[in-house]
This record gives structure tokens, C-alpha cells and sequence, in this order.
């Protein structure tokens, strides 16, 4: 059988998807993929959002131009930053890629991130400037974009369009004979990568896997290698696409295998698959167990959902390897739950399916990362949650995360861009022209960009810049909690950690913000910032002078039942905190304090 195994990488809205759909259109298999679609794609919200969040491998039939016939494994990837990992796992189980760029923008930040992936890989890459047939589209500009920037010879890239169809039958001969066909030895020790998976209520968790070495089939003792748990395979099969039950899977060959696995933690992405009597010496090496980074409190706005919270939240981890939780308690919020998610964009996939399919209203508080202690009595440890900051007599050292930030944008608003940077304390590393555009490369406090960054680099760039980044380390920081007193009284669910010099600056905002978004009362409100019960800033919640309903009186029922409903509506997110009514809008008055 010839085989090849690859897939695609692109910046967000190069088209992936697009050329994706056409390739399958032109092997026969379109009308299958919307079967699939249904079946196993169930995340409404990709398809919204229009980002790649979980997708299962295509296996695909073609015959060459001379009649030779080949199997073609499309395995697909996310295409985001929070799921890097992911990507680098999923290039894993391929030998090459096809590289898009899009001929109207040319190379952007993920079109580097997700090549540097694929060369970390080995993968040969089959450049493709996709998008051809745009009246601004600049093929040549793209393809020497690409040779400039990483490397790839201009002369190889395959111009196409999925949309109108243009270069597909060059893409598909690229495949065949520029990626190499899979190495492994059937008859070796079994050695096969997990690069996803997913939980099936009746088979357990499914694992998609790329055999390396040997050969695995049903009824054998599989055995995973860095948790040394073991368990009987009860099926194997491909994707044509959908689960198609066969015989065995062997070495080069990608498929899946379900074992009645219960726990997703029990075999997570990146580990490695042998038979428990004949385990191979060497496991696919750079094994990550799935790890949060990003953290937020989650509450029900109604006390009584809390218990429907924790089964919504058991069952999508039961799917979700790098999603935690643990339960917490606020002063002000009540009970609730701590999660952690991979970054931004996880988080806000999580909370927005738990308001959806749960039918769910939540609280959800500012994100923060993980930050390192040192206590003045030698102790050292970790900590995402601001309301358990020790006083600042108690903390000798603080550490924060800091990343390596690649930020990719028109030559005209670098000035703007990095003074933004500047502000959030990042520090330059390195600036590349690339034709008109600019590469910066920052290391920035994790920190730093959790909050509005991205809206804010899009604002200021028109829209023209895109960014991406790694996690690199911890360095210590000037951080300081600021603590938020609503009407004197502490807020907990509300403190945030922030670097000194910009503590009095965020304090202001946030209790302007806070003051705009509470309702006014029938006595005036104070909202003040503290650091250490010092008082940093304060404003005022003016009392509130006409009663709502006094402007209808004798007036027509229905206008009043129109005000009172609207009025109801209002209080669907706000949460009792002492005598005042505080919306969710104030809980994320930190996200939103543009300067
Ligand atoms: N003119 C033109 N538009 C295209 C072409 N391919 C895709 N598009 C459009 O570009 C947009 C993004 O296309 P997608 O295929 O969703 O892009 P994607 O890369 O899969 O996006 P993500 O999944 O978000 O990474 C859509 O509006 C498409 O209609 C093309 O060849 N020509």
C-alpha cells in the first residue's frame, strides 16, 4: 500500500479549510465529510468561530494521472496558539505539510510559528499560495515572502485556489512525490504516537494514533508509556472519514484504537502506545502531560446551579485532558470553581459551551497565571489565585511567566505597536524586515497579554498585525495585589495582581469602571483600590434618584411590565455582594481598562 501522511498548516483564514473541502470534493469524499460532520465534529462553536478546534484525520483514495493509487491520510490541526502542542503532535504523526499563505497578506506571525513547527519535525513542506484568484492577490510577493522569511525556495511553492479550484491537481501530485512515503518495520516492538482523542460515551475514550514501529490489532495488551497503564484493545480501524473498524493498524499507518479507557488523563496526547509483552526501548520523545496556564475563577450567577456547574464541568473534561478544575470558595461570589485552561482562547471556548449546551449563567473572574513565591521563611510555592497572595511583609521574591511574543505587522504602525509593547514591560529582542512588514520579537510578561492585548494590537494596526507566542520561563517581578472594597467591604473574587508601577494606574481604572457599571442605589457606593489596605483609588456609585416605575404611574400597564421584565433581565448577571447589586461587567472591569 502507498501511503503518504500529511497535513495542512496555515495562518488563521489562509483558507485551510476552503482547500481542505476541495481536495476531498475532488478524491469523492465530500459528501461523507458532512456525514462526519454530524457524527463526530460536534463543536458548534468551531464551526462559528470559524477556527479549527477538533477535527478527526481523513483518510482519502487517490489515483495518480498514470494510474498508480495511493492512500492519503489528511490529518488536521488547530490553529491556534493555545493548542500548540496539539499542532506539533499532529505534525508528528505526518511526513509533510502543505504550507499556505495567502496571496493577498503573504506570510503572518502562525504562517512562522506553525513552519518552525513543522521543520522541528522533520516535515518536508509543500509550499501552497493559496487564494490566487483575489484581485490583490500578489503570488510572487507571497512566495518570496516565504524564501525570505523561512527559507522555502520561491520556485517551489504551488500557486491555487480553493475556492475557485485552481492548483488542486498540482497539490495532490506535490503530495505524492515531494512528501516521502512513511518509514517503520511492521514486525518491530509496537511504538505508536496518541496526537488526539476523544470520549465516546459507549467505547470510551477513542485514541488517534500514528503507528511508528510494528503493528497493533484488537485483543492485544496495549500499553501506555509514560503512565505504564495498561488495557485490552477492543478495536482498531481508520478514518474514511468516520470510525471504520479493521483488522490492525501497522507501522506508517494512522487510525485509531479504542481500549475502554474511562479517563482521558489515562492516555494523554503525545504519549506513546506499545504491547505490554514486547514495549519498545524508546517512547516518540517530548512528552508533555497537558498542562493549564491560564487560570479563572467560574461562578453560577444562581447559587442553586452550582451543582449543575460541577456535572457540566466533569463532563467536558471527560473530553479535555488540559482542562482542571477544583472547587473554591469567595467571600463574595460564593461557591464556584477554579479552572485552568491552556490560554485565552480555551478558556473563553469552555465558558462560552457551558453557557451554551449547559444553559449555564456565570461569573467568570479576571485570568491569571501562574506565579512563583518565595516566602521570607524560605518557602517556595505556586499560585494562580490572587486571594491566596500572602501579605507582602511575607513574600521575599515574586516570579512570573514570561513569554516570547512574535508579533508580525505593516512597517507603519511599528511606532504605535511598540510603544504598546513598552507599556505592557516587554523587552525587544529582535526586529526583521520582511518586504513592507516587520517581525518583532518581544519577551513580554505572560501576564501582560492575558488581558485586552490582542484587541488592542488589532486596533492599533487596523487589523493588519497578527501575533503568536511561547511560554520561555519564570523572572522575577515588582508584582503588587490590588485589592477592591465595594461599600467597604473586600471583594475577593476582584484582586488582581499587577506590577507595581502600574498599580495606581489599573486601581483608577478599574474603580472608574466599576462605578459605570454598577446600578446606582438608593445611597451612594464607594469602590475603592487598596495595595496592603492602603487606599490607592476610590469613586463613587451616585445614589439614585427617580424610582423607574414612578415615570409610569397611570400610565399604561404593559410599558410597566416592559420595565420591570428589562430591569429582570439585568439582575441575570449580577451577584448580591453585601447590600449592593454588582453586575458581571465589574468582575472583568480589569479586562477592559484600555489606556
Ligand atoms: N477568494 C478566495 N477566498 C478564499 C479562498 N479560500 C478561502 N477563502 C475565504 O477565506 C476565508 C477563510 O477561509 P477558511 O477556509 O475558513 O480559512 P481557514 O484557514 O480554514 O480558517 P481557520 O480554520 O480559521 O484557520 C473564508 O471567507 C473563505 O471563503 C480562495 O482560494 N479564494
Amino acid at each position: 500500500m502507498n501511503v503518504r501522511n500529511f497535513s495542512i498548516i496555515a495562518h488563521v483564514d489562509h483558507g485551510k479549510s476552503t482547500l481542505a473541502d476541495r481536495i476531498l470534493e475532488k478524491l469523492g469524499a465530500m459528501g461523507e465529510r458532512d456525514k462526519r460532520d454530524q457524527t463526530l465534529d460536534t463543536l458548534e462553536l468551531e464551526r462559528e468561530r470559524g477556527i479549527t478546534i477538533k477535527s478527526t484525520p481523513i483518510r482519502l483514495n487517490y489515483t495518480r494521472p498514470n494510474g498508480d493509487t495511493y492512500v492519503l491520510n489528511l490529518i488536521d490541526t488547530p490553529g491556534h496558539v493555545d493548542f500548540n502542542y496539539e499542532v506539533s503532535r499532529s505534525l508528528a504523526a505526518c511526513e509533510g505539510v502543505l504550507l499556505l499563505v495567502d496571496a493577498s497578506q503573504g506570510v503572518e506571525a502562525q504562517t512562522i510559528v506553525n513552519a518552525y513547527l513543522a521543520i522541528d519535525s522533520n516535515l518536508e513542506i509543500v509550499p501552497v499560495v493559496n487564494k490566487i484568484d483575489l484581485p490583490a492577490a500578489d503570488p510572487e510577493g507571497a512566495a518570496q515572502e516565504l524564501e525570505d522569511v523561512i527559507g522555502i525556495p520561491a520556485e517551489d511553492a504551488i500557486f491555487a485556489s480553493g475556492k475557485s479550484g485552481i492548483g488542486i491537481d498540482d497539490i495532490l501530485e506535490a503530495v505524492v512525490e515531494r512528501i516521502p512515503p512513511p518509514p517503520g518495520d511492521p514486525q518491530a516492538p509496537l511504538k505508536a504516537l496518541i496526537f488526539d482523542s476523544f470520549y465516546d460515551a459507549y467505547q470510551g475514550v477513542i485514541l488517534f494514533v500514528r503507528v511508528l514501529e510494528g503493528t497493533i490489532r484488537a485483543k492485544d495488551e496495549m500499553m501506555l508509556y509514560h503512565t505504564g497503564k495498561s488495557f485490552g484493545v477492543d478495536k482498531v480501524g481508520t478514518f474514511s472519514p468516520g470510525l471504520i473498524v479493521g483488522q490492525s493498524l501497522q507501522a506508517g499507518e494512522v487510525g485509531w484504537v479504542a481500549a475502554s479507557i474511562k479517563d482521558i488523563h489515562d492516555a494523554q496526547v503525545g504519549d506513546t502506545i506499545t504491547l505490554k509483552g514486547n514495549p519498545t526501548q524508546e517512547p516518540f520523545p517530548g512528552f508533555k502531560p497537558a498542562q493549564p496556564v491560564v487560570f479563572s475563577g467560574l461562578y453560577p450567577t444562581n447559587t442553586e446551579e452550582y451543582r449543575k456547574l460541577r456535572e457540566a464541568l466533569e463532563k467536558l473534561k471527560l473530553n479535555d485532558a488540559a482542562f482542571t478544575f477544583e472547587p473554591e470558595t469567595s467571600e463574595a461570589l460564593g461557591f464556584g470553581f477554579r479552572c485552568g485552561f491552556l490560554g485565552l482562547l480555551h478558556a473563553e471556548i469552555i465558558q462560552e459551551r457551558l453557557e451554551r449546551e449547559y444553559d449555564l449563567d456565570l461569573i467568570a473572574t479576571a485570568p491569571a497565571v501562574v506565579y512563583r513565591l518565595t516566602l521570607t521563611n524560605g518557602e517556595v510555592f505556586e499560585t494562580q489565585n490572587p486571594a491566596e497572595f500572602p501579605t507582602r511583609d511575607r513574600i521575599e521574591v515574586i516570579e512570573e511567566p514570561y513569554i516570547k511574543l512574535s508579533v508580525m505587522l505593516p512597517e507603519e504602525h511599528v511606532g504605535p505597536v511598540m510603544q504598546l509593547l513598552q507599556e505592557r514591560r516587554g523587552v525587544m529582542q529582535t526586529m526583521n524586515y520582511v518586504g513592507k512588514r516587520v517581525e518583532l520579537i518581544y519577551e513580554v510578561p505572560f501576564a501582560e497579554i492575558l488581558y485586552d492585548f490582542h484587541d488592542r494590537l488589532k486596533s492599533i494596526s487596523r487589523g493588519y498585525a497578527s501575533m503568536d507566542y511561547e511560554i520561555i520561563g519564570y523572572r522575577e517581578g515588582d508584582l503588587v495585589k490590588v485589592d477592591i472594597y465595594v461599600n467597604q467591604e473586600i471583594v475577593d473574587a476582584l484582586a488582581v495582581i499587577v506590577h507595581e508601577d502600574r498599580a495606581y494606574g489599573l486601581g483608577r481604572k478599574i474603580v472608574d469602571r466599576m462605578a459605570d457599571v454598577i446600578p446606582r442605589q438608593m445611597w451612594a457606593v464607594p469602590v475603592q483600590a487598596a495595595i496592603g489596605g492602603k487606599i490607592i483609588a476610590r469613586a463613587t456609585v451616585k445614589a439614585f434618584r427617580k424610582d423607574v416605575l414612578a415615570k409610569c404611574y397611570g400610565g399604561d400597564i404593559s410599558r410597566k411590565k416592559k420595565l420591570l421584565d428589562k430591569q429582570k433581565k439585568g439582575k441575570a448577571r449580577m451577584k448580591q455582594i453585601g447590600t449592593v447589586e454588582v453586575p458581571q461587567e465589574a468582575f472583568l472591569a480589569v479586562l477592559s481598562t484600555d489606556e
